[in-house]
């Protein structure tokens, strides 16, 4: 597994190593001495607590999400289909606070996102299907959810497909501006 650093402060690619045969492949999905190394942090690969999945249609979008008070760690893959996963930091001392950068988390290459507490996550599906699965260092609490609509023209984001459907939630989420001044 391969490491690479992003534009986002502390925001890392995990790049496994597939084996590939005439069977179709084999992929170690996360090696947490690598992680450990990676994050300079004995036992961050061991803290992730739930494993979950979601699965998509084409154009859907699920974000913006985030996490108010110590926020969670996120590791972030996509085992079927493709995703356009955008992430945006909102620690307010950071050196790339409000700064956005969107990723192709695939099943072709695997890539992983380690995304730090204190980022805004989303995704749209760019297939037919698409599950993204991610592990998070808490238990899930919706009493913390943080949201930013995805449309919103603070963040401009730009996303690759028409947007066919979006949760109730998030069609109602507030605006970037609402958020910076809660933070
Ligand atoms: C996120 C989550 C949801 N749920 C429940 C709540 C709800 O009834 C149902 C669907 O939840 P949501 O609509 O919030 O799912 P979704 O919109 O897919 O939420 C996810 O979006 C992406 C972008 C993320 O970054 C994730 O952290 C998470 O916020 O599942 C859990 O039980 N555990 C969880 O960890």
């Amino acid at each position: 597994m391969r490491v690479e650093s992003t534009d986002l402060t502390d925001v890392l690619v995990l790049v496994p190593e597939p084996f590939r045969d005439e069977r179709g492949l084999f992929t170690r999905t996360f090696d947490t001495e690598i992680f450990d190394n990676a994050v300079r942090r004995p036992g961050a690969g061991a803290s992730f607590l739930q494993d979950s999945q979601s699965r998509s249609g084409a154009g859907v979008i699920r974000g913006l999400h985030g996490r108010s008070g110590r926020g969670e760690a996120k590791l972030v893959r996509c085992a079927n289909g493709a995703v356009h996963d955008v992430l945006v930091d909102i620690r307010r001392d950071s050196p790339t606070f409000g700064r956005q950068q969107a990723f192709l988390l695939d099943d072709s290459e695997f890539r992983h996102l380690y995304v730090p507490p204190g980022f805004l996550h989303g995704f749209q599906a760019l297939t037919d299907t698409a599950d993204v699965c991610y592990r998070i260092d808490r238990p899930h609490d919706p009493t913390e959810d943080l949201g930013v609509a995805y449309d919103d023209p603070g963040l401009a984001i730009d996303w690759p497909l028409p947007v066919t459907v979006v949760s109730p939630r998030d069609a109602k989420a507030g605006s970037w501006t609402q958020l910076i001044q809660q933070l």
